[in-house]
């Protein structure tokens, strides 16, 4: 049987002024799965990520998407076509309350039209609360963004990646700078949100991801080194040698 795959990248290729940061990358996602991209330091992965995100283009090869060659697509694109992304770096409006961060990312998707009708301003905060209580802020949607704490902001620009109702969720090490109980709580999240959607994140620590991910994607040195169940990719010597002295 073969796997339906939502995202599919075919010899991708990055080089930043002749070095080669992503070498000749083939490797397929699958429909309604969490996969997990990870590697040592500089093994390709935040490469990767703004590749599949489209912050910059491949130099070679191509990122499809459910049969869209993504190429060429502009950034703001990628939310219109069912791809939208949360970052390492915040991305929120810290002087807004955490609720209009949220309906501010719903507004930009329904357009302007819609705006000024008071039951559509309604349904658009209805939406906005539902997002924040399923990522955890539903008891601080009057706060401002800027008050709440780093795994807060880092649930709130998930709420925002969210209001695209994406179909597949990027994530770029989601637990970074996070305390323990603030990972755990993020770890249990992103469970949650990979119930009802494709889920691809890139993280450097190994461990952390083995336990929750359907797959895992391996980079070392910029190339692909293994990809399979977390069971085969313990197993695997390769994977093994790679991360040894590392943890
Ligand atoms: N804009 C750039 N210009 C030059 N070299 C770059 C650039 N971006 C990344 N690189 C190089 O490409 C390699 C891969 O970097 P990348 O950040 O993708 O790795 P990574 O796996 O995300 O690493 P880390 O876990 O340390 O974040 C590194 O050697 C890095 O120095």
């Amino acid at each position: 049987m073969t796997a339906d795959l939502i995202l599919r990248t075919e010899n991708l290729t990055r080089r930043f002024a002749g070095f080669t940061a992503l070498n000749d990358v083939s490797v397929g996602f699958e429909r309604g799965k969490l996969t997990a991209i990870i590697g040592p330091n500089g093994a390709g992965k935040s490469t990767f990520f703004n590749l599949l995100s489209g912050t910059f283009p491949p130099s070679e090869g191509r990122v499809v998407f459910e049969q869209r060659d993504l190429s060429g697509l502009k950034q703001h694109e990628f939310a219109h076509v069912g791809v939208s992304k949360s970052f390492q770096i915040t991305n929120i409006f810290p002087a807004f309350s955490v609720l209009e961060n949220v309906r501010i990312a719903l507004q930009a998707r329904v357009g302007r039209l819609n705006f000024w009708s008071r039951r559509a301003a309604l349904a658009l905060d209805d939406r906005a609360r539902e997002l924040l209580a399923l990522v955890g802020l539903g008891a601080h949607t009057r706060r401002t963004a800027r008050e709440l704490a780093h795994g807060q902001q880092r649930a709130l620009e998930i709420a925002i990646a969210l209001a695209a109702d994406p179909k597949l969720l990027l994530m770029d090490e989601p637990t970074a700078g996070m305390s323990p109980e603030e990972t755990r709580s993020m770890m249990d999240l992103i469970v949650q949100l990979a119930a009802e959607r494709t889920v691809v994140l890139v993280e450097h620590k190994m461990k952390m991801v083995m336990g929750i991910s359907d797959r895992i994607v391996v980079l070392h040195h910029g190339e692909l080194l293994a990809t399979g169940k977390p069971d085969d990719i313990r197993a695997n010597d390769e994977v093994k040698r790679v991360y040894l002295g590392q943890h």
